[in-house]
């Protein structure tokens, strides 16, 4: 085996042209037969891949991976000049490059008294406005004292957001939810997510919270007009300002929609929509459905991961190793795949919020400076709460696909957890250790059935322990995701902050609305699209006669559908389901 010997080299376009990723290219073919059922005899070196921090345990230990090779994925973070980017963020550099902007959503949970400065101006006097704001605000809601437009105190609350404006929240959100909830998220344009989300709501006690960084997402303006005219239906265009704030960077186009502007919750441009929770995006909802000490818990928690971040030496560095252990599986394991799975089923929109986190920054083909990568970055990220996805998709992860499993678990005092927990400590050695023929013939299976039930193991993992689950640790939990992918794309020269490729798709979609609407208001034939898009939007805009139907046979059935009752609900859905099975067979 190659003796590790990390060399340093001047960075010459792409990192994969660097000696340090040359390093690793070797090292990987000398290790890549080890099986972990080896590596974790080794307790020097399972006792050297566990780290904490404030009491997060982070178990890397089941990595297919020596002590070798972090020496040179450490000499693979000094040549991507890791610790300088990091720095630079929190200088308020503008490292977005090609939207030329800081990345600073670190100010957003920066104690009062703390300077960070973005072109010339400390930022954090401006964040503190907003969250003083927001305290007063929710305050005010939740007393009652705040009322609606007929004098009613305000007893739901809708939330209207996508993307960052909606996963991030919801992530949160979901985490604290004890009891029953105020707030709702609706997200889709799909009117069936409308539906639900205004199911048993009165316009008279309900507060509607529009989100949206640009304030011009087709989908959340389109709820907000919805939601707008709903309002307006039952409380006058007066009432609006009672019934109606919002949250964006984007005041002018909050006005132009008739919001007050001192209705509105204001954040800045260096504050990317995936990273956005910790902004009004997030703590509004946050502070109406739990108060703002829950909030504030949540700043601080996310705030001592930051400052571990910025200040811990690379090699002890809990966001820098979690992010390396993506390069090495991504790039020289070629293990694109990573199944994230909280055991606790709080954090069952973890994963959601994470993929775009992730997925949206890292799924990039060029470097930060426009050159093609020879190399794949990003990662397929999937997952849900264990111990659901053993009895869902466990059996692929066991098989085929080796994904990098990461668990997060939660400990709690209730011993009925115990079941959950032997899952949590059981799933990491399967996947690493299988099971050998040999095993399999000691256990009596019979030699037909032993093909089926042996399993290569040597899938990697890698456990992080929260000592509990509250605002501070969910916080915390945020923060260690989020500079995860912030050190992915250091690492790839990539741009992990803009999303170029979804703004294409948003103005395709802007090219089929113009042609839908020339179609259906002046009978223009559709022109401009290849054979298929022709075929399938003309099936779809005929068939919408079909839906025509369906929507009749929807109202209809709502008349007679007491909707509080859930389970005519479902029946609605039934029919839903009848006419999109329907059209989607018929197209
Ligand atoms: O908050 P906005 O501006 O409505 O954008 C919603 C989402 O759309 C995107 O711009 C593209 O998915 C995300 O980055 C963002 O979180």
């Amino acid at each position: 085996m190659q003796a590790c010997r990390p060399c340093s080299s001047p960075a010459t376009g792409l990192i994969s042209s660097s000696i340090a990723w040359r390093n690793l290219r070797e090292h990987v073919d000398g290790i890549f037969d080890l099986h972990l059922k080896d590596l974790l005899q080794d307790e020097r070196r399972c006792r050297n891949m566990i780290k904490e921090y404030e009491g997060i345990v982070l178990d890397y230990s089941r990595q297919r991976a020596t002590s070798c090779t972090f020496k040179f994925l450490l000499a693979l973070a000094k040549e991507a000049g890791v610790k300088e980017k990091i720095d630079m963020m929190f200088e308020g550099k503008h490292i977005n490059k090609t939207e030329d902007r800081a990345v600073l959503h670190v100010a957003l949970r920066a104690p009062r008294t703390e300077k960070i400065v973005c072109d010339g101006k400390n930022v954090v006097p401006d964040v503190w406005d907003v969250l003083d704001k927001i305290k007063c605000f929710s305050e005010r809601v939740r007393s009652g004292s705040w009322v609606g437009q007929t004098g009613k105190v305000l007893k739901d609350v809708v939330a209207i957001g996508i993307g960052g404006s909606y996963l991030g929240p919801l992530f949160a959100y979901t985490a604290l939810q004890t009891g029953a909830e105020l707030v709702q998220l609706l997200a889709n344009v799909d009117p069936i997510d409308v539906a639900i989300a205004l199911n048993g709501l009165c316009p008279e006690t309900t507060l509607v919270v529009i989100v949206s960084k640009t304030f011009t997402t087709q989908e959340t303006m389109l709820n907000a007009k919805t939601m707008r005219s709903w309002l307006i239906a039952s409380v006058g265009k007066e009432g609006i300002a009672k019934h109606m704030v919002a949250v964006s960077t984007n005041l002018k186009l909050v006005k132009e929609f008739g919001l007050d502007p001192d209705n509105a919750f204001a954040f800045w441009d260096w504050v990317g929509g995936r990273y956005s929770v910790c902004s009004a995006v997030g703590l509004l909802p946050l502070a109406i459905q739990y108060g703002f000490n829950k909030v504030n818990q949540f700043l601080e928690g996310a705030w001592s991961i930051d400052s571990h971040f910025r200040c811990a030496p690379l090699e002890d560095n809990i966001p820098v190793i979690l992010g390396l252990i993506s390069i090495w599986n991504v790039s020289f394991l070629r293990c694109p795949a990573r199944a994230i799975l909280p055991y606790s089923q709080a954090l069952q929109k973890l994963t959601p919020h994470i993929q775009q986190v992730s997925m949206e920054s890292n799924g990039k083909g060029v470097s930060m400076d426009g050159r093609p990568l020879d190399f794949h970055a990003g990662e397929i990220d999937f997952g849900e709460p264990g111990t659901n996805g053993q009895h869902s998709f466990y059996q692929l992860i066991h098989q085929v696909i080796t994904a990098v499993y990461s668990p997060t678990h939660v400990c709690e005092p209730i011993s009925n957890h115990d079941e959950l927990m032997c899952n949590f400590f059981a799933q990491p050695d399967a996947l690493a250790y299988g099971k050998t023929w040999e095993q399999a013939k000691a256990e009596g299976i019979s030699d037909d059935l032993i093909p089926h039930k042996i399993f290569t193991g040597n899938r990697p993992s890698l456990n992080i322990l929260l000592p509990t689950l509250d605002a501070y640790t969910l916080g915390q939990l945020l923060a260690l995701y989020e500079h995860r992918v912030v050190v992915q794309g250091f690492i790839w020269g990539i741009n992990s902050f803009d999303q170029w490729g979804v703004e294409l798709g948003k103005s395709l979609a802007g090219k089929v609305r113009v042609s839908m609407n020339s179609v259906r208001m002046k009978g223009e034939e559709l022109k401009g699209y290849n054979y298929s898009t022709t075929y399938l939007l003309n099936r779809y805009l005929k068939g919408k006669t079909l839906y025509k139907l369906h929507k009749s046979m929807l109202l209809d059935v709502k008349d007679k559908v007491h909707l509080r009752d859930i389970r005519q609900l479902v029946l609605l859905f039934f029919f839903d389901l009848i006419y999109h099975t329907t059209i989607t067979s018929y197209t």
